[in-house]
């Protein structure tokens, strides 16, 4: 049995992480943190997880939370992230970290796009992008795993392979994606409070969001060619669930029917990955692990649309995944 920490347990992904781990055999839920100084029940700050799991939150310290954990799903903003892994990785504890901050590489580009210097930069390069369709094997032997973002996800899986295989150019992607609203987290912000968000769809982050460099960084070193693509994201009034429409320009003229060959010969055994004749809606995935995804050819272009629910496979489903990997258990267990 692993025993599991969550940290930032009143948050969004955290609350689908217990979910999901409460099925699973091999792992046991034995810390879950905040800062609150209160200290609820976990069926005080997730009603729907009432009954499931008689445990309080507690503050968290990092030499008492090793004594009690042997892994940490750290569902805590970026930066607070790495604070708290710089801690607990030299005390032997291992970690999945749902946050931003290991994703890139290059310190000098986090700091760019994260506005501050990364609190662990020296971590940065070594530790795997946890995205198992493109780099399982590198997960099983790492202390830490950095999942993806939820964007990212959605973009990355159906241009990924089209890129390694040469299909498309690396110049001039166009990627366009709509997110609901519990992407934002849980943390009440103005733009997510209901009369703002409800009945309005709105684009942001254009030409700024940070994950446009993770993007950039994974399409790069997967297809081997350097790749920037305009990623805008949207924000709409739902609660959950992203998709994502990405347009790129074929390396030589090209059928549908051969972009979504490509596709299905690259996830033949992905277990979460569905290539799909149809046009993918969000519902099509809501509260799976899957990412469906499609491809068309329009006027001389490919046009690949992919939808995921973000707090699944764009957060605590793939992180669950990654857990999995990592201690060598069946990689769909509890998912
Ligand atoms: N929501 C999504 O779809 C996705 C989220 N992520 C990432 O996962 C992480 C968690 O996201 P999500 O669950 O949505 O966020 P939430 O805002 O729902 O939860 C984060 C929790 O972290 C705690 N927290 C907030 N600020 C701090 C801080 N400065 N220091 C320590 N703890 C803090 C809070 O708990 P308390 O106040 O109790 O301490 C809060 O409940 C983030 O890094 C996010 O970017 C990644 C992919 C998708
Ligand atoms: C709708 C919405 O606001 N979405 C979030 C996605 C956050 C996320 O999951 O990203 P990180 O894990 O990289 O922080 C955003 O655009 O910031």
């Amino acid at each position: 049995m692993v025993r599991v920490a969550i940290l930032g347990a009143t948050g969004y992904s955290a609350k689908e992480a217990i979910r999901l781990l409460l099925a699973h055999p091999h792992a046991q839920i034995t810390a879950l943190t905040t800062r609150q100084d209160d200290l609820p029940h976990l069926g005080d700050v997730h009603p729907s997880l009432r009954g499931r799991l008689d445990l309080r939150l507690e503050n968290l310290n990092a030499a008492q939370l090793a004594e009690r954990a042997d892994c940490a799903f750290c569902c805590l903003p970026h930066a607070a992230s790495a604070e708290v892994i710089k801690e607990i990785l030299p005390l032997g504890m291992r970690a999945v970290d749902l946050s931003a901050d290991y994703r890139l590489n290059d310190p000098a580009v986090y700091k760019k796009w994260y506005d501050h210097d990364h609190p662990d930069a020296a971590r940065m390069a070594k530790t795997v992008y946890g995205l198992p369709e493109l780099y399982r094997e590198r997960i099983p032997k790492s202390q830490l795993v950095a999942n993806p973002g939820c964007y990212p996800t959605s973009t990355i899986l159906p241009l990924a392979p089209l890129l390694k295989a040469g299909l498309i150019s690396p110049d001039g992607i166009i990627v366009d994606s709509k997110s609901g609203v519990s992407g934002a987290g849980r943390t009440p912000k103005l733009n997510f409070h209901y009369p703002e968000a409800n009945e309005s769809f709105s684009a942001y982050g254009v030409g700024t969001h940070r994950h446009m460099p993770e993007i950039d960084q994974v399409l790069s070193d997967f297809g081997g060619k350097t790749t920037e693509v305009i990623f805008t994201p949207h924000l709409v009034p739902m609660d959950r669930g992203i998709l994502t429409t990405t347009y790129s320009t074929p390396t030589k003229p090209v059928d549908a029917a051969t972009i979504l060959a490509e596709l299905r010969k690259f996830y033949a055994n992905e277990p979460f990955v569905r290539v799909v004749d149809g046009l993918p809606t969000t519902k099509d995935v809501t509260n799976t692990n899957y990412c469906d995804l499609t491809a068309r050819v329009v006027r001389g272009r490919v046009v690949t649309i992919s939808v995921i629910d973000n707090l699944i496979k764009g957060a605590a489903g793939a992180a669950v995944q990654n857990f999995n990997l990592m201690y060598g258990f069946e990689e769909t267990t509890a998912l």
